[in-house]
């Protein structure tokens, strides 16, 4: 299996159930971004979508803590994105805004800092493959606003839901889009024919997931056990297994989901 560049080994927290699990997340990520401003000027977080990932911004949105930071310099990307019209349920972007970005924007967050996945009904039509490559060229255009030099900027952070099957972002087991996801030199790829409905998707691959400072799984849930024991138990078949962040790899589980440990 190849890897990318410097890996971190997986450190795993656990906490009681998931409404601890979402709080603990979210007040380890106002900390987080709070502290890449220290150290850096600004943020790039990576979201997820999911309920427990959903729950986080919901929690993140509420906490007194989030008005120590300054929104107007945090950027926010998505990792997987269900490539559906612009206004459906469905989107993570749709979930994520009704959940935090209206509050976060009445605290400073620029809404081009908000950098959505392409709908099937945006700029590119239905045509997801020119979505990616959309999407991989806003990558691009920060990273070299940020002159970092490579195709994507500095993530501070990027979290992942993980599904029962071990899926993370839209990257599938056993799906013909993981070879490609796992290629360097394709930052974003369309998903065809998902196990998972929606059958279209768009996903950040393996390689640009890896480039992240710190990658953080977060996880809850008893059907999500075997996944989590399956992937911390070394590099395999499950795309779960297969991500790390250069700095640090957290799985954040709750006690459930941490069972089979
Ligand atoms: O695109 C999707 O279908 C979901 O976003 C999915 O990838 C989710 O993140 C995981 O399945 C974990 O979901 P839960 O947090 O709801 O368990």
């Amino acid at each position: 299996m190849s890897s990318y560049g410097s890996r971190s080994a997986a450190e795993v927290v656990v906490h009681p159930d998931k409404g601890s699990l979402a709080a603990a997340v979210a007040a380890r990520l106002v900390v987080r971004v709070l502290d890449a401003q220290v150290r850096r000027g600004r943020a790039s977080v990576v979201l997820t979508g999911g309920t427990v990932g959903t729950q986080v911004l919901r929690d993140v949105a509420s906490s007194p803590a989030s008005r120590a930071v300054d929104w107007s310099r945090v950027d926010l990307w998505w990792g997987d994105e269900r490539f559906v019209t612009a206004d459906d349920g469905d989107r993570n972007a749709v979930q994520a805004r009704e959940a935090v970005l209206d509050a976060l924007a009445r605290q400073g967050l620029r809404e081009e800092a908000v950098h959505v996945m392409p709908a099937s009904d945006g700029p590119d039509g239905d045509d997801p493959d020119a979505a990616a490559a959309r999407y991989a060229a806003e990558l691009a255009t920060a990273a070299r606003e940020e002159g970092v030099g490579g195709a994507v900027p500095v993530f501070d952070v990027l979290m992942l839901g993980v599904g029962p099957d071990g899926h993370v972002a839209s990257l599938f087991p056993g799906h013909p889009s993981l070879e490609q996801g796992q290629e360097v030199g394709h930052e974003v790829i369309a998903v065809r024919d998902s196990p998972k409905p929606p059958p279209t998707r768009l996903s950040l691959t393996l390689p640009v997931i890896a480039s992240a400072e710190e990658v953080w799984l977060v996880v809850g849930g008893a059907d999500k056990a075997e996944a989590v024991a399956e992937a911390l138990a070394g590099p395999g078949r499950l795309p779960a297994s297969l991500v790390s962040g250069t700095q640090r790899t957290l799985w954040l589980l709750d006690r459930e989901a941490a069972s089979r440990l």
